[in-house]
């Protein structure tokens, strides 16, 4: 039977990177009924809302999602798609695995995970004019909040192998919110004793994920923390085209990159679905398709490591649907193969 999965192609680079993920998935053997939700600023033209209810609706329904990515005005206009998802679902838990692929960016061999707080901190939308030339944004910490998404990096980290946590943040500085969210992971660290315990201050992490990443193991963080040190992840590993991301609640599971539309290239069919791509073997094995999560993985590594087809971010001349046609092929040629 096949699955029902909610999609929203986004927009920019969105619906290029979702159509190879589609073919992605589809070569992989698992039979998908995906329904079609837009989402974004000519949704926003047409109905009033970048979010129209019954997107968000589907998503509920479903239970699962693969999204690509929206486009957020900047300093002004409707609120971002992103966050009134994650938020409206309780999405709270971001994951972000990164990991290097065989023969891009040899200079570092990176292989730890980001876990980001998803709903709360500077993110709460809480924002205000308190007099003409003074803005305050507040940040919002909670210990329900701060206290399931330690809980979730730990399981995290035992349910993947993963011996450390590091617990990210800025208490000496924040010494309010930053300490309870830091008091919170502690605490639920003494639940784990067989899980190492790191922390570290954030500029300190900055400083040490491009010295010595896999020292991290899994990293848990608040929200904005987690979303500049994931770019910067990402810049380890050969760029944003690379790297896959989750966002988890208790009812549903949002899939999608860690780029954004990118307007520069958009339309031109050369954006990477690699990252697209890894988001999606993360949600087949979330819906428990490890086979095929593991041939789309495996395939992904043969292509890479072979270095013949890589798109322009990566220094190659392969467009998006090159690059989707060598890897829908690569995983096909085992089956075809015996
Ligand atoms: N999840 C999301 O929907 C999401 C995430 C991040 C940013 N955004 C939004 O996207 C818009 C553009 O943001 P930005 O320009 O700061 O970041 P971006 O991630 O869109 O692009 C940054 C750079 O990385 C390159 N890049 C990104 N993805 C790529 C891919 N798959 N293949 C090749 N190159 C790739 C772009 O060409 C650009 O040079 C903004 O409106 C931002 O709010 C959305
Ligand atoms: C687009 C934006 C709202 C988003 C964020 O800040 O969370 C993005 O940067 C991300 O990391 O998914």
């Amino acid at each position: 039977m096949a699955y029902r999965i909610t999609l929203i192609p986004g927009d920019g680079i969105g619906p290029e990177v979702v159509t190879a993920t589609q073919d992605v998935v589809s070569a992989a053997g698992v039979a998908v009924d995906w329904e079609i939700h837009h989402a974004g600023i000519e949704v926003a033209k047409l109905t009033g809302s970048p979010l129209p209810l019954p997107v968000i609706d589907a998503v509920r329904k479903n239970r699962i999602a693969l999204k690509g990515p929206v486009t957020t005005p900047i300093g002004g206009g409707f609120r971002s798609v992103n966050v009134t998802l994650r938020q409206t679902l309780d999405l709270y838990a971001n994951v972000r695995p990164i990991r290097s692929l065989p023969g891009v960016d040899p200079r570092f061999d990176v292989d730890m995970v980001i876990v980001r707080e998803n709903t709360e901190g500077l993110y709460a939308g809480l924002e205000l004019m308190i007099l003409p030339g003074v803005a305050q944004s507040i940040k919002l910490t909670t210990e329900r909040g701060s206290t399931r998404i330690a809980e979730f990096a730990f399981r995290y980290a035992k349910k993947h192998g993963r011996s450390k946590v590091t617990i990210v943040h800025k208490a000496n500085i924040m010494k309010i919110s930053d300490g309870l969210a830091l008091d919170c992971a502690r605490r639920v660290a003494v639940g784990h004793p067989e899980i190492q315990l790191g922390e570290m201050i954030v500029d300190a992490a900055a400083m040490t994920m491009v010295r010595d990443p896999n020292r991290l193991g899994v990293i848990v963080t608040e929200n904005l923390y987690g979303d500049i040190l994931s770019d910067l992840g990402a810049g380890l590993v050969g760029g944003l085209g690379i790297v896959p991301g989750a966002n988890i609640g208790d009812d549903a599971a949002v899939f999608e990159a860690v780029h954004g539309s990118a307007p520069d290239i958009a339309g031109k069919g050369y954006a990477n679905p690699t990252a697209l791509v890894q988001s999606a073997v993360m949600m087949l094995r979330h819906l428990g398709e490890h086979d095929a999560g593991d041939r789309i993985e495996r395939a992904l590594t043969t292509l890479y490591r072979a270095g013949q087809v890589r798109t322009r971010d990566l220094g190659g001349a392969a467009s998006t649907s090159d690059f989707t046609r060598a890897l829908c092929a690569e995983i096909e040629r085992p089956r075809a193969e015996a």
